[in-house]
C-alpha cells in the first residue's frame, strides 16, 4: 500500500474490522454517501470501489492501520481503541456495538483477586493499579469467562452487553471499567490532506448518528 502522502488526495482508504462491526459499519458508511457494497463470502481482504478502498482487518489492527496512515479512517470499538493506546482523532460515536468492559467473578466467589484473565491487559492493569490491587494479569484471546469458571483466574475483565453470557455461566458483574460503542477514527494527517473527502463524511455520520440517537430517545 502506498504511503499516505503519495496516494491520490481524492481517494479514501478505510479500515473496517471483520466480525460484528463490519456489516453495520459498512451500512452507515453507505448511508453517509460512500459507494460500498461489501461482497458476502469473499476471501478478498481489500475491496475497491469508486474513490474508496476498504481494508478488512482484525479489530485490534484497525487503530494501527489508521494511526500509521495506511488507512485514512476506520471504524472500531472504543474498547479496542482504548486498549490500543493510539492517539488517533475520534470524531464520531457511531452508537452501535454498545457494551461495557467489566470486572466479573463467579457468583459468590470469596477471597482476594490475585489473577485476572482478559483480552484487555492494558485497561486491566490500569484499573487494578488505580485500586491498589496487586493482581497478575493474564492475556487471553476469547471466551474469557472460562478463565473464571475453570480457576485459571479468580476474576476476569471482559465485555458485557445483555448479561446473557454471565447468567448462563453463573457469573456476576462486580464493577464497570468503561462503556463502549463503535467509533469513527481518523488519521490526523489525512484529516488535512483529504479534508474535502473526510469533512463531509464526518458531517454525514454525525448527522446520521444524531438521527439514530433521537430515534432511540
Ligand atoms: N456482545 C456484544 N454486544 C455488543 N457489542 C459487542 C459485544 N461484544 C463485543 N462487542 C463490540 O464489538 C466489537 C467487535 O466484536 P467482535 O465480536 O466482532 O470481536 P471479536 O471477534 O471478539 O474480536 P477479535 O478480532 O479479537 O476476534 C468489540 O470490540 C466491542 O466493541
Ligand atoms: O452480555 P452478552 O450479551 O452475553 O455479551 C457478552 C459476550 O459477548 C462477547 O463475546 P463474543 O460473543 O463476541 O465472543 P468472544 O468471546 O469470542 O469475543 C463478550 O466477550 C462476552 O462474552
Amino acid at each position: 500500500m502506498t504511503p499516505l502522502a503519495q496516494r491520490q488526495p481524492g481517494h479514501l482508504t478505510l479500515a473496517l474490522p471483520k466480525g460484528r462491526i463490519m456489516e453495520e459499519g459498512a451500512a452507515l458508511l453507505s448511508a453517509a454517501g460512500l459507494p460500498l457494497t461489501l461482497p458476502r463470502g469473499s476471501r478478498a481482504l481489500r475491496h475497491e470501489f469508486p474513490g474508496v478502498t476498504v481494508l478488512e482487518l482484525r479489530n485490534q489492527d484497525v487503530p494501527v492501520y489508521v494511526d500509521l496512515g495506511v488507512a485514512d479512517a476506520g471504524i472500531v470499538g472504543k474498547d479496542v481503541l482504548i486498549e490500543s493506546g493510539r492517539a488517533v482523532y475520534e470524531p464520531v460515536d457511531l452508537g452501535f456495538a454498545r457494551c461495557r468492559l467489566s470486572l466479573i467473578r463467579e457468583v459468590g466467589a470469596r477471597g482476594p483477586v490475585t489473577r485476572v484473565g482478559t483480552k484487555y491487559p492494558h485497561a486491566a492493569r490500569e484499573y487494578l493499579l488505580a485500586r491498589g490491587l496487586p493482581a497478575e494479569v493474564v492475556k487471553l484471546s476469547g471466551n474469557i469467562e472460562l478463565a473464571a469458571l475453570t480457576g485459571l483466574a479468580d476474576a476476569v475483565i471482559d465485555l458485557v452487553q445483555t448479561g446473557g453470557t454471565l447468567r448462563a455461566n453463573h457469573l456476576e458483574e462486580l464493577d464497570v471499567l468503561f462503556e463502549s460503542s463503535a467509533r469513527l477514527i481518523v488519521n490526523r494527517a489525512a484529516l488535512k490532506l483529504r479534508r474535502e473527502r473526510l469533512r463531509p463524511l464526518i458531517a454525514a455520520l454525525r448527522e446520521l448518528t444524531s438521527q439514530v440517537a433521537e430515534e432511540r430517545a
